[in-house]
């Protein structure tokens, strides 16, 4: 089994990132971290901080000489904006005069609808909403794309198997339906301004992140993740929570403002009559083959061996800068939502995140289908699985 735990604040010192469970020998360094992060950051949308802030990555256990050792693995994700909140965010006490004279130490107290602000001040009994957006933010994925490139790695090294994700949908902008990314798409794909395969509906998403900006507006939108190279029989049929369905989508779900996730065509699927929404099975030289991919690559919560994919589907940003009607929760008076700068659109960001979030809940189903203390263990059982696989 896989566990991994993210602790830390947006303004804090760093993000800090433990997974435990996963086999010895995965090579990994700090650079691909570093790369994977810098991935993240990509995408038209985002905010000044994007700009101006760096992921200082440091691998703090785990790994030794750019392999695992088989024990839990340890990332920091220093946040150079910290020295700006020092004082704000410190661990320790600070003189209440010090703080009273910093600005941005200001309570914050009109949340923002759509953020976690009223909820998580309520539940936490806070009278400022800082607390509760500090870890609330989005700043936490840094942390979740790490162990992702960890986990990626060792799908890679383990069975084969390659993640890629695209945008296919932004502030009601739509890709052609059928585009698959390859994995030789990736390059491609992280060089375009919204991370989408197709350039037309690309420029006409840039324009329309444009029109949002100035209309004040925020956008969301949706991402596909895309597995190429996954054995049959991942996850389980025999019950609730071992179906790899139900963990793909829980795992995307707990991506900040996602609010919808379909597996392969998901929604439309429920429009479909049956003898046209299901991937029909035909023997070939290959073995046996679906015509399609409508399912998304599961059946009954296994992977089917064909290409998985599932989407998630953004919320607009919620701190919009034409702000939303809001009560001050200390006077009690009608107010606008706190606002200081935020991202128009963070959909192509999101992509990134859902590909961690995919790659850890893959990692996980491909530990305790195969298991393996060494990575060498763990592909020498995937393939006498595959070798001696009854129906090929
Ligand atoms: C990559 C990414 C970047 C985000 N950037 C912002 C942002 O700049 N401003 C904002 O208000 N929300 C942003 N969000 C969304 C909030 O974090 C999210 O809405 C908030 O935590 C409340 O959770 P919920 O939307 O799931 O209810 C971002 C989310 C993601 C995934
Ligand atoms: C810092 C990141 O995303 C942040 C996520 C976020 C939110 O509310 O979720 C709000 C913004 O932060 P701030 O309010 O400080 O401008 C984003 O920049 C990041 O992704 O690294």
């Amino acid at each position: 089994m896989l566990r991994w735990l993210t602790a830390g604040e947006s303004h804090g010192p760093s993000l800090v990132a433990i997974l435990e469970g996963l086999p010895a020998h995965v090579e990994v360094t700090t650079e691909d971290i570093s790369d994977s992060l810098a991935r993240r950051r990509l995408g038209y949308g985002r905010g000044a901080r994007m700009k101006f802030e760096a992921d200082a990555v440091r691998v703090v256990g785990g790994v030794r000489h750019g392999r695992t050792q088989g024990g839990p693995i340890a990332i920091e994700v220093g946040n150079t904006e910290w020295p700006k909140w020092e004082q704000v965010m410190a661990a320790d006490p600070v003189d209440q005069e010090v703080l009273d004279g910093l600005a941005r130490n200001a309570p914050l107290t009109r949340p923002r609808p759509g953020h976690a602000d009223l909820a998580g001040m309520q539940k936490y009994d806070f009278e400022d909403a800082r607390p509760v957006l500090e870890r609330a933010s989005a700043r936490e994925t840094a942390a979740r794309v790490a162990l992702g490139r960890v986990a990626s790695n060792f799908l890679e090294q383990a069975v084969g198997a390659q993640i890629v994700s695209h945008v296919i949908e932004i502030g009601g902008v739509r890709a052609p339906a059928g585009l698959w990314p390859a994995p030789a798409d990736v390059a491609r794909l992280d060089e375009d301004p919204v991370r989408c395969l197709d350039p037309d509906t690309s420029k006409l998403i840039v324009e329309r992140i444009d029109q949002a900006h100035k209309d004040g507006d925020t956008l969301g939108g949706v991402v596909e993740v895309v597995v190429h190279g996954l054995p049959p029989g991942l996850g389980s049929h025999v019950h609730w929570d071992r179906r790899l369905d139900s963990r793909l989508a829980g795992a995307l779900m707990g991506i900040q403002a996602i609010k919808g996730v379909e597996v392969g065509d998901g929604f439309e699927l429920a429009a479909t009559p049956g003898s046209l929404a299901h991937d029909e099975i035909v023997p070939t030289e290959e073995g046996l083959r679906r015509v399609s991919g409508r399912s998304g690559g599961t059946e009954g919560g296994m992977t089917t061996g064909e290409i998985l994919r599932v989407r998630a589907a953004m919320k607009p940003i919620a701190t919009v800068p034409r702000a939303l009607r809001t009560v001050d929760v200390v006077t009690g008076e009608e107010a606008v939502a706190h606002h200081q700068r935020s991202d128009v659109c963070a959909v192509p960001a999101a992509g990134i995140v859902a590909e961690a979030m995919v790659a850890l809940t893959l990692a996980d189903a491909v530990v305790e289908k195969f298991g393996g203390d060494s990575v060498q263990e763990t592909r020498r059982n995937a393939a006498s699985y595959l070798d001696t696989l009854r129906y090929k």
